[in-house]
C-alpha cells in the first residue's frame, strides 16, 4: 500500500503521525511510504532518518496524492481539505463531534476517515490513552506554571510550603487525562479532588489513590462545594465520539474565586466547560467571563519528544493490519478498528457524531 506522511501545519503543532521505525516496519512489510520534507523535524526525526529507515521524502501535494493511507496526528485544517477525496483513508485525531466543517468536508469528499480517538478494544482507548495520560501530566504542569504571579496567577505554590497551605486541584473526570493529572498535581504536594460518575471507575480510584486523593461521586451539590473551594479546575470528561458534556456551567463561574484557573483538557471534544474556547500554546490563555481558561486543544505537541513515540507505538499495529490487508477488510476484520470509522462513502457512521449533526447525511457502519 501506498502510505503517506505529512507536516503538521496546525499552529504549534510539532508531533508527526510516524516514527522512522514505523517506516522501516511498513517497508519491510512491503509497504510504500512517502514522508514530507520536514515532516519530523519538531520531534527530532531527521528527513535523513525517514531516508534510512526506507521512506522517500516528497512535498505536501505529492504526499497527499500519493496516498491510499495518509497518517496525521491532528485533524486536517481548512487548508488541507482541497485535498480530500473518495480513494484517501485519513488516520488521525479527527475529534469530528466538535468540528462541523471538518465533517462536512469529509463526508463531501466521500473520503474514508477513522479517528485515532474512537477505536476502542476491551482497554477502552488505546489510541488515545497516551496522549490523554501526557495531556493529564501537562495538565499538573499548566497549573503549577500558571498559579504564578508571573504567569498571571495569585502567585500560589502548588503544593504550598512547610506551615502553609498547598493549593487545591478539582479534576472533572477520573479517566486517563484526570489520573495522570492527579497523580502528578498529588506529586507536586497540591490537595487533589477528582469528581467522576462512573461508580466502577471511582472504586478503582479510591484503591489506586489509597487516601491520598479525594475522589468523590459526581453529583449538582458535591460540584457546587467543590468549586467553591478551587484554585484550580481540570475538565477531563469524554463520553467517547461524543461532544463532550458541559459540566461547569456558565452560572458556576460566579462560585469560583476570581483568580481560579480553569484547564479544559477535554476542548478537544468540545470542552466540558460551556465557556471555554479553543487555543494554542500561541496564546494558551483566554479570559472570559473574568475568568482564566487554559484550553490548549493540542497539548502533547509541548513534548513531542515524549509523545510522538507514545503515538506510534500504538497506532502501528493498526497501519500494518490496514496496510497488509486492505483499510475495508482491515476494518471488517476488526471490530477495535472499526470503532474508529467516523465517516465512510459520504456519510457519518459513528453515532455520536451523527447526533451532534442531525441533518447531515449518516448511516449505520457496514461490514467490508
Ligand atoms: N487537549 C488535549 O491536548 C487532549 C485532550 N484529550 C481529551 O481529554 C478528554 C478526556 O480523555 P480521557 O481521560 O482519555 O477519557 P477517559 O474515557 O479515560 O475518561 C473520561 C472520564 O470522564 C468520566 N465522566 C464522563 N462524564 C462525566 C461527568 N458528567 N462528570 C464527571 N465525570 C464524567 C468518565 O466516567 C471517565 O472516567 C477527551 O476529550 C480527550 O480527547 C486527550 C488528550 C489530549
Ligand atoms: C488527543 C488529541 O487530540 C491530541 O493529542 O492532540
Ligand atoms: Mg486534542
Amino acid at each position: 500500500m501506498r502510505i503517506s506522511v505529512v507536516k503538521e501545519i496546525k499552529p504549534q503543532e510539532t508531533r508527526v503521525g510516524l516514527t522512522p521505525a514505523g517506516v522501516t516496519d511498513l517497508v519491510q512489510h512491503g509497504h510504500e511510504v512517502f514522508v514530507e520534507r520536514g515532516a519530523g523535524d519538531a520531534s527530532a526525526y531527521s528527513d535523513a532518518d525517514y531516508v534510512a529507515a526506507g521512506a522517500r521524502l516528497v512535498d505536501q501535494d505529492t504526499a497527499w496524492a500519493n496516498a491510499e493511507l495518509l497518517l496525521k496526528v491532528k485533524e486536517p485544517i481548512a487548508s488541507e481539505y482541497r485535498f480530500l477525496r473518495p480513494d484517501l483513508t485519513i488516520f488521525a485525531y479527527l475529534h469530528l463531534a466538535a468540528n462541523r466543517p471538518l465533517t462536512e468536508a469529509l463526508v463531501e469528499a466521500g473520503t474514508f476517515a477513522i479517528g485515532y480517538e474512537t477505536v476502542q478494544d476491551d482497554t477502552g482507548l488505546p489510541l488515545l490513552t497516551p496522549m490523554s495520560e501526557i495531556a493529564g501530566r501537562l495538565a499538573a504542569h499548566a497549573a503549577a506554571t500558571y498559579l504564578m504571579s508571573q504567569f498571571g496567577g495569585p502567585g500560589l505554590l502548588l503544593g504550598g510550603a512547610p506551615g502553609v497551605a498547598p493549593a487545591r486541584v478539582l479534576i472533572i473526570g477520573g479517566g486517563a487525562v484526570g489520573t495522570n493529572a492527579a497523580f502528578l498535581a498529588r506529586g507536586m504536594g497540591a490537595e487533589v479532588t477528582v469528581l467522576d460518575t462512573s461508580a466502577k471507575r471511582i472504586r478503582q480510584l479510591d484503591a489506586m489513590f489509597e487516601g491520598r486523593v479525594r475522589v468523590l461521586m459526581s453529583d449538582p451539590h458535591v460540584l457546587e462545594d467543590e468549586l467553591r473551594q478551587a484554585d484550580v479546575v481540570v475538565g477531563a470528561v469524554l463520553v467517547p465520539g461524543r461532544a463532550a458534556p458541559k459540566v461547569v456551567r456558565r452560572e458556576h463561574l460566579g462560585l469560583l474565586r476570581p483568580d481560579a484557573l480553569l484547564i479544559d483538557v477535554a476542548i478537544d471534544q468540545g470542552g466540558a466547560f460551556e465557556t471555554s474556547r479553543p487555543t494554542t500554546y500561541e496564546d494558551p490563555i483566554v479570559v472570559i467571563d473574568g475568568l482564566r481558561h487554559y484550553c490548549v486543544a493540542n497539548m502533547p505537541s509541548a513534548v513531542p519528544h515524549t509523545s510522538t513515540r507514545a503515538l506510534t507505538s500504538v497506532t502501528l499495529a493498526y497501519v500494518r493490519e490496514m496496510a497488509d490487508r486492505g483499510v475495508a477488510a482491515a476494518v471488517a476484520a476488526d471490530a477495535s478498528l472499526a470503532a474508529g470509522v467516523n465517516v465512510r462513502d459520504g456519510a457519518i457512521v459513528y453515532p455520536g457524531v451523527a447526533e451532534a449533526f442531525p441533518d447531515l447525511p449518516s448511516a449505520t457502519l457496514r461490514a467490508g
